[in-house]
């Protein structure tokens, strides 16, 4: 089987090539599909608005759709403007006849221009549709009808909405946050079930005025990606970073007068070199790629006799001391993500990373071990050192390596922490690793490595997560170099700050 999902869009056409099937096919063609359409009706339209719309008669797209699963198999369909009562009756018969296929409906009821896409009628037909498909992605609008609410005045309200419609019809919603008054926070969209939110998804606001199509974009990039992941939060996840990349370059098109809304760039990141958003990019694999090293670190009996309590204090010095060495090279390359950082807010958190960083190993050797000469790099620890030099080439590489430092130690904190109880010997450790402060940094970082990794090529997705991959086995082996050196050091004085610095990246 080839490895390109055949992906079907049932919807109207956009004459002007914004919306309705022409954006589908550009949606599904840039995110890695292969685009098939099935249209409902014509609409005279532009950027401006719709002037005409024309329905053939709802037999003419039975037989479209027969001739399309008669002869292609078919991934996932994304169904758009349907128009009339009709056609929405010929698109459910047509499912019956299906064997089970992903299907994505973006209810269209009226244009971004506020022209009406969907006869009043058809209300009930489109409920009945709602009940076979498996995500509904309305706009606010549109799921305060779903809801049989008046639109909801705030986000919350809105989640409310769909988590009522996602309980009323046994679906997946997609509550999207594009016609949000408030603008304060980001973006967000919420894939909502009856339980209430799954994921929540918040993009940066795109200061422009070519947002046509982006709820026709955004469905059929659901419905590619979700038959190339199988999951969809993934989809949601990839498919908004592609959007949010389309309509960061929209501006770049010139496509209408200055009074309308023109479209999205839907092949921005494609003509920039990059591939179609990438299941490989999503940090949450490599974490689980990681796995092994995980369960070995958790066995090792340096950290159980960290945990317990029992571990030598020489053993414990002997990796502090090693620590305290890694930790200045460590800041080193946090100070060169920063300096290659491309926007202001990740130039900030690494450098307020790097300098938390100085600060805690300045305390190490102050509290902990005293004031002798630094010590030697072990091999171990040299091993480790050198691998982020070599990963500073590139900042998508680089910010992938740095990442198992936070997110092994924020992980195996906040697991250790239970131990923590009064008079336990290294209870200072355990709370540093542990903290409010410390999770919040870790948060941080992987969101920041995980909005690189969608923007980068595939071959540097590849070389990110080998880089992520390499740093956790290094984290192990760094783990499990507890030979003592002889030197009982320091005096178990407490760390005041966790081991990074806490500043948010936005
Ligand atoms: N200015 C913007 N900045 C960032 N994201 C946006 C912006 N406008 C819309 N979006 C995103 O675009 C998608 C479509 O959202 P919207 O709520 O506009 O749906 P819609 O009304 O169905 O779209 P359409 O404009 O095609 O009718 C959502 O993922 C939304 O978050
Ligand atoms: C054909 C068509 N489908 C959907 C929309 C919604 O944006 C539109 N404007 N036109």
């Amino acid at each position: 089987m080839s490895a390109v999902p055949n992906i079907l869009s049932i919807a109207g056409s956009d004459p002007s090539g914004g919306a309705g099937i022409q954006a589908d096919l550009k949606s599904i063609a840039a995110c890695g599909g292969y685009g098939m359409a099935a249209i409902t009706a014509l609409t005279a339209q532009n950027t401006r608005g719709v002037t005409g719309v024309h329905i053939p008669p709802a037999e003419f797209l039975s037989a479209q759709l027969a001739a399309i699963s008669e002869d292609v198999r078919v991934d996932a369909v994304k169904i758009g403007m349907l128009g009339t009562a009709g056609a929405i009756r010929a698109v459910t018969g047509w499912l019956r006849t299906l064997p089970r296929v992903p299907v994505v409906l973006d209810p269209v009821m009226v244009a971004t221009s506020g022209d009406r896409l969907l006869a009043a009628d058809a209300d009930a037909a489109l409920r009945a549709l709602l009940r076979m498909v498996d995500v509904v992605t309305p706009n606010l609008a549109e799921l305060a009808v779903l809801a049989g609410e008046p639109t909801a005045p705030s986000w919350e309200r809105a989640l409310t909405q769909a988590r009522a419609v996602a309980a009323e019809y046994g679906v997946l919603v997609l509550a999207k946050g594009g016609h949000l008054a408030d603008r304060r926070g980001g973006c967000p969209d919420a894939l909502v079930d009856s339980r209430g939110v799954v994921l929540e998804v918040v993009a940066d606001w795109a200061n422009t005025r070519n947002t046509h199509g982006t709820g026709c974009s955004l469905s059929s990039a659901l419905a590619t990606l979700y038959a190339r992941t199988g999951s969809w939060p993934d989809a949601l996840r990839l498919g908004k970073a592609w959007l949010g990349r389309a309509l960061a370059d929209a501006d770049a098109l010139d496509v209408g007068s200055d009074a309308g809304h023109g479209p999205v760039h839907h092949f921005a990141g494609l003509w920039a070199g990059e591939r179609p958003p990438s299941p490989a990019a999503l940090v949450d694999t490599w974490w689980d790629a990681i796995a092994g090293v995980r369960e070995d670190i958790d066995a090792l009996a340096f950290v159980r006799g960290l945990k317990d309590g029992t571990l030598a204090r020489a053993d414990f010095e002997h990796y502090l001391r090693q620590d305290a060495l890694y930790l200045r090279t460590y800041a080193q390359a946090l100070s060169r993500a920063s300096a290659l950082a491309p926007d202001a807010g990740q130039q900030r958190f690494w450098a307020s990373a790097a300098a938390g960083c100085l600060e805690e190993e300045l305390q190490l050797h102050r509290t902990r071990l005293g004031s002798g000469p630094p010590p030697e790099p072990s091999a171990t620890t040299a091993a480790y050192l050198n691998h982020l030099t070599a990963s500073g080439r590139t900042y998508p590489v680089l910010v992938a390596a740095i990442l198992p430092c936070f997110w092994l130690y924020q992980d195996t904190g906040s697991r250790l922490a239970a131990a923590h109880r009064d008079g336990h010997p290294y209870a200072d450790w355990l709370a540093a690793y542990s903290s409010v402060e410390f999770d919040r940094a870790t948060r941080e970082a992987v969101a920041v490595v995980q909005k690189v990794a969608l923007r980068a090529r595939e071959d540097e997705v590849a070389d990110m997560r080998r880089a992520f991959v390499e740093s956790a086995r290094h984290e192990l082996l760094f783990f499990a170099q507890t030979e003592a050196d002889g030197d009982p050091g320091g005096s178990g004085a407490a760390f005041g700050s966790p081991r990074w610095a806490v500043a948010r990246a936005e």
